[in-house]
């Protein structure tokens, strides 16, 4: 089962509000560039009136936690917009990419805003992203809202190796040596990001070992009504 970490915030704990009300209810947020101050809903089709707060999921976990093979389930279940901040960034940033090193966050968030700016879809799982504390500073101060939830995949780091040097997608990044320096970077810089969301009490962090059913089941009550 997956578990909080820490307290859990009154969005969560007053009445054990689903997450599918707390997405409803996200729409009426003002956090979003300037709107109006009214609670505007959904049009009869499902879309969203361009401007409506978005529900947004950082999804963080080391490299090959399985965040993208997670992603592609809640993507089927529960119909949410995927953006992998590293397919986003590998046509440009081949090099910092190669080394396992991070890409200045202003081209990151910069490209993540103009994703979920193009698209029609309401709420996002944003995969990868933020790795760094400067990372999520910069979020917050461009795009002027904190995620509503946030994920982490929990793994050791044999398997992540394990899997990573498995998974022959022709990735210029998964070779032994740039995934030692990515194993680095993520416990150096990627766990206080995590850590600040579990003291902030977003984080769900789930046991990322086990068949990818297997841990897709601890997946889905966080998204489920
Ligand atoms: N539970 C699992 N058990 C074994 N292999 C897995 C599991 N989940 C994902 N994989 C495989 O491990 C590799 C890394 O998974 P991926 O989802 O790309 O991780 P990440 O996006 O966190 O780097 C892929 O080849 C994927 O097919
Ligand atoms: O916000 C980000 C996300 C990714 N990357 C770069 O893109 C690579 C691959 O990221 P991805 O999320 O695709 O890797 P995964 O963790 O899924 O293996 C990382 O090692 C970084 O070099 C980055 O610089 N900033
Ligand atoms: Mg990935």
């Amino acid at each position: 089962m997956w578990r909080r970490t820490t307290w859990l915030p009154p969005l969560f704990s007053s009445s054990k509000r689903s997450l599918v009300s707390q997405i409803q209810g996200a729409y009426g947020l003002r956090i979003w560039r300037t709107m109006s101050s009214e609670i505007q809903k959904p049009e009869e089709d499902g879309t969203f009136p361009r401007g409506i707060t978005p529900f947004i999921t950082f999804v963080l976990g080391g490299p090959g936690s399985g965040k993208g093979t997670q992603c592609a389930r809640i993507v089927e279940n529960f119909g949410f917009t995927h953006l992998s901040a590293g397919d986003l960034l590998s046509a440009m940033i081949l090099n910092t990419i190669k080394d396992g090193k991070i890409v200045p966050s202003e081209v990151t968030v910069k490209l993540i805003q103009k994703a979920i700016e193009s698209s029609e879809s309401h709420k996002f799982l944003i995969d990868g992203f933020p790795r760094t504390e400067e990372n999520r500073l910069t979020y917050e101060r461009i795009i002027g809202a904190e995620p509503n939830i946030v994920l982490f995949f929990d793994c050791p780091p044999e398997e992540m190796v394990k899997r990573v040097l498995n998974r022959r997608q022709g990735r210029v990044d998964d070779n032994a040596n740039t995934v030692k320096e990515r194993l680095k970077i993520f416990r150096a810089l990627s766990l206080p990001v995590v850590n600040y969301y579990a003291k902030k009490g977003k984080l769900y962090k789930i046991d990322g070992t086990g068949t990818e059913d297997e841990i897709f089941e601890r997946v889905r009550p966080i998204f489920a009504a």
